[in-house]
């Protein structure tokens, strides 16, 4: 991963630009008014291009589609249902309807515009028509700026359970655009620092000193710190699917606080913000890292405080435990019906805690029930 703030002809340039590496290569460009770079992250020789987005962002991707018209020779808009109702197969089926009766080819691409429900539809969608189109995913929403859009991962929800199908397709390009953001509302923006905290968990102990300085400042769009924390959280992101893709091995510290996070959504019939649910999971986590032996009470703490400055949940409801635990046993980080967590030894030090046994999971939760 490579911070730029040089473009390739060497003038400088207005954005920040963090390159994905390995396996699949792109620019993640950041910035306030990054949206003028779509048409080089879409590359050359594209005819059609299909916006996906929802009705919140209908203005952005009516405007998107005004100023590509002048270059593309289709521009066509796919508004789909917000939030996690865009996560379904249905959803995808009217994508790929619209997809072949516009008569999209390889060379054809896809936008997904929106938050990070829509750029996991958008980006499956762009994975499976003709088994794969290109891909620029233009994110409004903290949670898809910082994450969401920017590793290549692509999901739909099932009845079962969040994410259980879906493929790796790296985009050409991703734009954080700031100037999106200005329109999320405030519960939106401060769900989607949970991913940011994560980042600061796993990998980034500054992301932690900024939030810890002033939380206030960090989570308004109109300061400096604020895009300093996206650069930061999707530095750290670049650099983990830089050397690992397909999520191998490094990747699942991505996880952190997933396995019981995935269970408390698919609890809540995907009813509440994903930020929201991991805020909780990664509370269990750092519970379960203390248990484990190496987490520090001091730093289980920080979790507790840094969450809750940024007026995130720690606690579930003490009697939801079984059917949580029934359906942890479908997270994608199971291995021969052996569930596997993502806890830290310290802050910064992530790794894969395996085959423990009921019990302590169980002791765990008690520590974050209420
Ligand atoms: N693929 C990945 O690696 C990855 C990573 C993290 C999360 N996710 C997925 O991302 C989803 C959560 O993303 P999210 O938190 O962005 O939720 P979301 O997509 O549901 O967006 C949250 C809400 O904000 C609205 N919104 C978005 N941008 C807006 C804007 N600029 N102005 C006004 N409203 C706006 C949306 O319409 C929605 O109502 C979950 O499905 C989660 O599983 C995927
Ligand atoms: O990019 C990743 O890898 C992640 O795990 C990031 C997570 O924040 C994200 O919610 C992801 O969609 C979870 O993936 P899943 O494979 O557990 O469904
Ligand atoms: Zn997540």
């Amino acid at each position: 991963m490579t911070p730029q703030d040089q473009a390739t002809d060497g003038t400088p340039s207005p954005f920040t630009e963090i390159q994905v590496t390995g396996e699949s290569e792109y620019t993640i460009t950041i910035g306030r008014g990054a949206i003028e770079r779509v048409p080089e992250a879409l590359g050359d020789r594209v005819a059609k291009v299909l916006i996906i987005h929802t009705p919140t962002v209908g203005k952005i991707a009516s405007d998107l589609r005004d100023s590509l018209q002048e270059r593309y020779a289709h521009v066509l808009l796919a508004e789909v249902p917000d939030a996690e109702s865009a996560k379904r197969v249905e959803v995808a089926a009217f994508c790929w309807q619209i997809l072949g009766q516009s008569d999209f080819t390889r060379t054809d691409a896809i936008i997904g515009l929106g938050g990070g429900a829509v750029t996991d539809l958008a980006g499956f969608v762009a994975g499976t028509w003709l088994r794969g189109v290109r891909l620029v995913q233009i994110p409004t929403s903290v949670l898809g700026m910082v994450d969401a859009a920017v590793g290549g991962k692509t999901g739909i929800n099932t009845n079962e359970g969040k994410n259980l199908v879906g493929t790796f397709t790296a985009p050409t390009g991703v734009i954080c655009d700031i100037d999106l953001v200005d329109s999320l509302p405030r519960n939106e923006i401060l769900a989607g620092f949970a991913e940011v905290a994560k980042c600061g968990f796993i990998a980034e102990p500054e992301i932690l000193d900024i939030l810890e300085a002033d939380v206030d400042r960090a989570t308004d769009p109109q300061t400096p710190e604020f895009q300093r924390l996206i650069e930061l959280a999707v530095g750290v992101k670049a650099r983990v699917v830089s050397e690992d893709f397909r999520e191998g091995g490094l990747r699942e510290i991505l996880n952190y606080g997933h396995t019981l996070g995935h269970a408390i959504e698919h609890a809540e019939r995907y009813q509440w913000r994903h930020g929201v649910a991991i805020s909780i999971g990664m509370m269990y986590a750092a519970e379960l890292g203390r248990m484990a032996g190496a987490l520090s009470d001091a730093a289980v703490d920080r979790h507790r405080r840094i969450l809750s400055s940024l007026t995130l949940p720690l606690n579930y409801p003490a009697g939801r435990w079984a059917g949580l635990l029934a359906t942890m046993q479908r997270d994608k980080k199971a291995r021969a019906g052996m569930l596997r967590f993502i806890v830290l030894d310290e802050i910064g030090k992530p790794r894969v805690l395996a085959g423990v046994d009921d019990s302590m999971l169980q002791f765990a939760y008690q520590e974050i029930a209420n």
